[in-house]
C-alpha cells in the first residue's frame, strides 16, 4: 500500500491559513475528454513548508497547479488557498500568491529591471508611485541587483529563472507556486534556484514547487507529494515518508535453501532465494543480530549479511515507475 502520511498543521501557522494548510484540496479532479488527468486528489501543503510536488511528465502536476490558481476549472472537487475557498475568494487569495507557471514573457533586448518595470506597470493593482522601490526589492531578493541593468538576453538560464521569480515577488506573497522551475537549467542554474527557494521559505513564505526529478528538489523540501497517472500516490513530510520505507534483508550464502528454511521459521516475509542469495523483509522488532544468530545456530554459512532501507529515490521509482534521469 502506498505511504500516505498526513502533514501536521504547523502550530504557529499564520492566522490566514485557518486549516494550517497553505493549500488544501478535496477530491480535486480534472477530466479532459475520456482522460482523468487529475483524479480526486487531496493535496495538503502545510503553511510555512516547502512542498515538493513530484511526478513524471504527464502525471497531472501542471493541470493541478492550473486548477489551484483558477486557470482551469476543476471537473469536480474543491480547494482552499491560504484559507480562502476557491473560486469564491479567488481575487483575495491570488493577491497573496506569486506563481511561475509558463514564466512571464521577457523582452531579450530590455534589461532585467526594465522587464520588471513593464510587468509591474501591467498590474492594475500596483501603485506606480512605489514601483521603483518594489522593483529594487524584488531584484535584491533574487540576488540580481548587480545584473539589473544587463540585457535579459545576456542572462544565464539561472538568472532568467531568478528574474521570473522576482516578477512573482513584485507584491508581498504568502505562497509561491513554482511549476518545474529547474526544468532545462544547468546544474549551476538549478543550484541558484534551489538556494533562492530555500531563502524565500526561511522568510516564512509557503512554497509549492513541482518537479519530475526528486533529486533536484529533495534537499529543499519539508514535504513531498507524489503524482502518478493523475493520482496522488504518496504525501507527507520527508521524515515520515523515509520512515515508511521497509527494510529488506540480503544474505549471501552457498546454501540458500537451508538459509530460506531457517528464515521461514522467523517473522521474515517475502522470502526470495537466488543463486547463493536470499532476501526477505524482517519484521520491525526482529534485530539483525538475532537473524544472524539463528542462521549460524542452524549451520548456515553466512558470507554476506545486510539489512537496508530503500532510498527516497527508490521509493519514488517504485511509486511512479519513473527511472533515474542523468543530467549533464
Ligand atoms: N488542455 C488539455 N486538453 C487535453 N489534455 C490535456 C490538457 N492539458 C493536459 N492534458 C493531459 O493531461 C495529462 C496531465 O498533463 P499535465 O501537463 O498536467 O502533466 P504534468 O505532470 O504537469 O506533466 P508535464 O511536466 O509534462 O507538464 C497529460 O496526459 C496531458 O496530455
Amino acid at each position: 500500500m502506498p505511504p500516505s502520511v498526513e502533514a501536521d498543521p504547523a502550530p504557529d501557522a499564520p492566522a490566514s491559513a485557518v486549516s494550517g494548510y497553505a493549500v488544501e484540496t478535496r477530491g480535486l479532479t480534472k477530466i479532459f475528454g475520456s482522460q482523468r488527468a487529475v483524479d480526486g486528489i487531496d493535496l495538503r501543503v502545510p503553511s510555512g513548508g516547502v512542498y515538493g510536488f513530484l511526478g513524471p511528465n504527464g502525471s497531472g502536476k501542471t493541470t493541478t497547479i492550473r486548477m489551484l490558481l483558477g486557470l482551469v476549472r476543476p471537473t469536480s472537487g474543491d480547494h482552499d488557498i491560504l484559507g480562502h475557498p476557491m473560486p469564491e475568494e479567488l481575487t483575495a487569495a491570488l493577491h497573496r500568491v506569486g506563481s511561475l507557471i509558463e514564466g512571464p514573457a521577457f523582452h531579450p533586448h530590455l534589461s532585467g529591471r526594465a522587464n520588471l518595470r513593464r510587468l509591474d506597470a501591467a498590474d492594475a493593482r500596483s501603485d506606480a508611485r512605489t514601483a521603483a522601490s518594489r522593483i529594487d526589492a524584488a531584484l535584491d531578493r533574487v540576488g540580481l541587483t548587480p545584473a539589473a541593468n544587463k540585457r535579459f538576453g545576456a542572462y544565464s538560464l539561472g538568472m532568467k529563472q531568478r528574474l521570473a521569480i522576482a516578477a512573482a515577488l513584485l507584491a508581498p506573497r504568502d505562497l509561491l507556486v513554482l511549476d518545474e522551475p529547474t526544468n532545462g537549467l544547468d546544474p549551476q542554474g538549478t543550484r541558484e534556484v534551489r538556494h533562492l527557494v530555500s531563502e524565500l521559505a526561511s522568510d516564512g513564505i509557503s512554497v509549492l514547487v513541482s518537479s519530475h526529478l526528486l533529486a533536484e528538489i529533495q534537499q529543499i523540501c519539508t514535504h513531498i507529494g507524489v503524482m502518478s497517472a493523475g493520482k496522488l500516490v504518496a504525501q507527507g513530510s520527508i521524515d515520515d515518508l523515509r520512515a515508511t520505507r521497509t527494510a529488506r534483508l540480503h544474505l549471501g550464502t552457498p546454501d540458500p535453501a537451508r538459509a530460506a528454511a531457517v528464515l521461514a521459521k522467523l517473522p521474515v516475509s517475502q522470502l526470495v532465494s537466488g543463486d547463493e542469495t536470499v532476501s526477505g523483509i524482517p519484521s520491525e522488532d526482529l534485530a539483525p543480530e538475532d537473524l544472524v544468530r539463528a542462521l549460524v545456530a542452524a549451520d548456515v554459512p553466512v558470507r554476506r549479511f545486510t539489512v537496508d532501507r530503500p532510498s527516497l529515490e527508490d521509493l519514488y521509482v517504485s511509486l511512479t515507475g519513473e527511472g533515474f534521469e542523468v543530467r549533464s
